[in-house]
């Protein structure tokens, strides 16, 4: 069995194409389990003590769920890849092993630089205002402090929550769901990233959030980067990206071209 590994660079035998086209992403036979343990009535309660009895001991013993079982892909320079499949089919979880989030059980993760994950909950600070939020999420990324502020106001105008009133100051706690998506979506996406994973982020975004979106994502893959989009809204999927690859219970299904794979997702979907 291999070695459970992340590995922050891609290994001299790593398969490389000619030119721009270079593996960004490898996965190689990966697996992902989480240690899971029953719940039951904790403290010293009266339920707690009858569960405590009542509980059988194989109850005791903690188990496990395998989210992803054995996934193999390469992702290149310039590509955009949808991940689709059914609730629970292993898409978020992927996105944490490559990211670095979740160490694989076994098999091995290789990836150009820090790949940036941006989730639906992506690591904002609700009490702080929008413009600390702003310091510190491109600060966590990585960036140098003259860097953020070069970068602040094309944040704040493509994010566009100053739109309705001075948003900037005020805490995120304040924002509607919509917003918060926005600024977590402007922060990630300002500058280049060798490997953006995006989760689910666009959609809480209105029409025509979403179409600048995506062509910031056209625009960070002009750039030679390569951007993973996890989304239930197939229509997403068709207008970002070029390749897709559909997991079922933790296994790739297909991986291919976005007009093979999604109409044969989409069948399944239908049947189920
Ligand atoms: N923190 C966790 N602890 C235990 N099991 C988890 C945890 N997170 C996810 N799982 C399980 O792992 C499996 C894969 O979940 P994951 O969230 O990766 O699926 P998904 O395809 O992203 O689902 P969705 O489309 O609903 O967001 C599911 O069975 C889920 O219940």
């Amino acid at each position: 069995m291999a070695t459970p590994e992340h590995d922050a660079v891609l290994p001299a035998g790593a398969p490389r194409q000619d030119g721009e086209s270079s593996p960004t992403v490898v996965l190689d036979e990966v697996h992902v389990r989480y240690r899971t343990r029953p719940t039951g009535p904790s403290g010293g309660g009266a339920a707690a003590a009858l569960s405590r009895m009542l509980r059988r001991p194989s109850a005791e013993r903690s188990s496990h769920v395998h989210a992803v079982r054995g996934v193999s892909l390469t992702a290149y320079r310039g590509e955009a890849l949808g991940l689709v499949g059914s609730n629970g089919s292993g898409k978020s979880t992927l996105l944490r092993a490559v990211a670095g989030l979740l160490p694989p059980d076994s098999g091995r993760v290789y990836t150009e630089g820090q790949p940036s994950l941006l989730g639906v909950n992506a690591a904002l600070m609700p009490d702080l205002s929008g413009e600390r939020n702003i310091v510190l999420g491109c600060l966590a990324m990585g960036m140098p402090r003259e860097r953020v502020r070069e970068y602040y106001d094309d944040i704040v105008a493509f994010s566009g929550i100053n739109e309705t009133g001075d948003f900037t100051s005020l805490p995120m706690r304040t924002y509607s769901s919509g917003m918060a998506a926005r600024l977590r979506f402007a922060i990630a996406s300002c500058a280049n990233h060798d490997v953006l994973m995006i989760d689910e982020a666009l959609a809480t975004g209105d029409r025509s959030f979403r179409q600048k979106s995506q062509e910031r994502i056209r625009e960070l893959r002009a750039d030679a980067s390569t951007v993973f989009l996890v989304s239930h809204s197939s229509s997403a999927i068709r207008e970002t990206c070029d390749r897709v690859v559909w997991l079922d219970h933790g296994q790739v299904v297909l991986d291919g071209p976005t007009d093979e794979v999604l109409p044969a997702y989409e069948e399944a979907a239908q049947r189920a």
